[in-house]
């Protein structure tokens, strides 16, 4: 006969409320919560609970860890309509992001043109899986990434309805992540069912709205903010892409669209500006290139919208 009393007890004694405790015959079983412990804290807890657990009388110990939790923030990168470059700030901002010390995957949700595989140098390049579990494909710039475009054949997802598409996106977003504490996801442009149902089901942090001088003129941005606002998701704030064009010959920045429509409709929105990003060749032809600019480490365009996301994540 086994003291079931003093195991349990001496269990308790180290591992308090973290461990639960289950002895049949002369099995003892215990889970052990490791929330908020490294590997290293880990190993020594379930050390010593093995050998608190060891009584006489006692045939077998089982010990397991929940796995550690990691709390991930979701950030959603969406426009009102498609060709503002919302996938070109994406994968920059995922890249500035993880610059800037989080720790960060990317996830292309974009049904309707998947071109993150391109914009992050990975083209061609085919997940694995374990247990049902994709693996996230690694990329040059220290951003693992997923996309639809590595899951279905070019073209096959745009008859997707809005459910399958949030399954697909499921597979994305519950992957093999790992330490990843932050997660970019760039969804597909417009403000359908096909979004609804992704925000919804995927509960992002947050929204970041990437448009143009002349899309918000069109009022598309302020259709992408009510999407949100449906879902109860908070807005982190609005991004001006394609802002005054700069000529790659003289520097100079003119503004065929006029100069601070963008701050204005923000306010007028009551969401917060957080910067513009200038129409230049370079980010073009970085992006074709599968060298996005914020990875260069004199990039002054990316790591300040970045700050304020960073900012952002830790006041929540
Ligand atoms: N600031 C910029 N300067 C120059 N070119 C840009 C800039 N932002 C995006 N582009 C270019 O504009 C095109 C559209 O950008 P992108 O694919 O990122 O837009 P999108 O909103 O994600 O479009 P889609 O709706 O097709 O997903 C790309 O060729 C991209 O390189």
């Amino acid at each position: 006969m086994i003291d079931q009393e003093a195991i349990r007890h001496a269990i308790a004694a180290v591992a308090g409320d973290r461990a639960t405790v289950r002895i049949e015959g002369e099995r003892v079983g215990v889970v052990i919560d490791a929330s908020g412990l490294d590997a290293a804290a880990r190993e020594a807890l379930e050390a010593r609970v093995r050998a608190a657990a060891s009584a006489p009388g006692v045939g077998e110990v089982r010990v397991v860890s929940t796995a550690e939790r990691v709390a991930r923030a979701l950030i959603a990168v969406a426009s009102g309509k498609g060709g503002v470059g919302k996938s070109t700030l994406a994968a920059n901002l995922a890249i500035a992001l993880s610059r800037a010390g989080r720790r960060v995957g990317l996830v292309d949700a974009d049904i309707y043109g998947p071109s993150q595989p391109r914009l992050m140098a990975v083209e061609g390049t085919r997940p694995t899986a374990h247990d049902k579990t994709l693996d996230p494909v690694p990329t040059p710039y220290g951003v693992p990434l997923l996309s639809m475009g590595q899951l279905v054949a070019p073209g096959k997802a745009l008859a997707w309805r809005g459910p399958m598409a949030a399954g697909a996106l499921g597979q994305l977003v519950e992957a093999a992540w790992g330490a990843a504490d932050t997660l970019v996801l760039d969804l597909p442009p417009g403000t359908g069912d096909v979004q609804l149902t992704m925000v919804q089901k995927y509960r992002p942090a947050g929204a970041v709205i990437v448009s143009t001088p002349q899309d918000l003129a069109l009022i598309d941005a302020t259709r992408a903010i009510d999407l949100f606002n449906t879902a109860g998701v908070p807005i982190i704030g609005l991004v001006e892409n394609m802002a005054g064009y700069t000529c790659p010959h003289c520097g100079e920045t003119s503004d065929p669209f006029g100069n601070g429509g963008a701050e204005a409709a923000a306010a007028r929105l009551a969401i917060p500006f957080l910067g513009r990003v200038p129409l230049t060749i370079d980010i073009r032809a970085a992006s074709d290139a599968g060298t996005p600019p914020a990875a260069d480490p004199d990039d002054r365009i990316f790591a300040p919208i970045a700050a304020r996301l960073v900012e952002w994540l830790a006041r929540r």
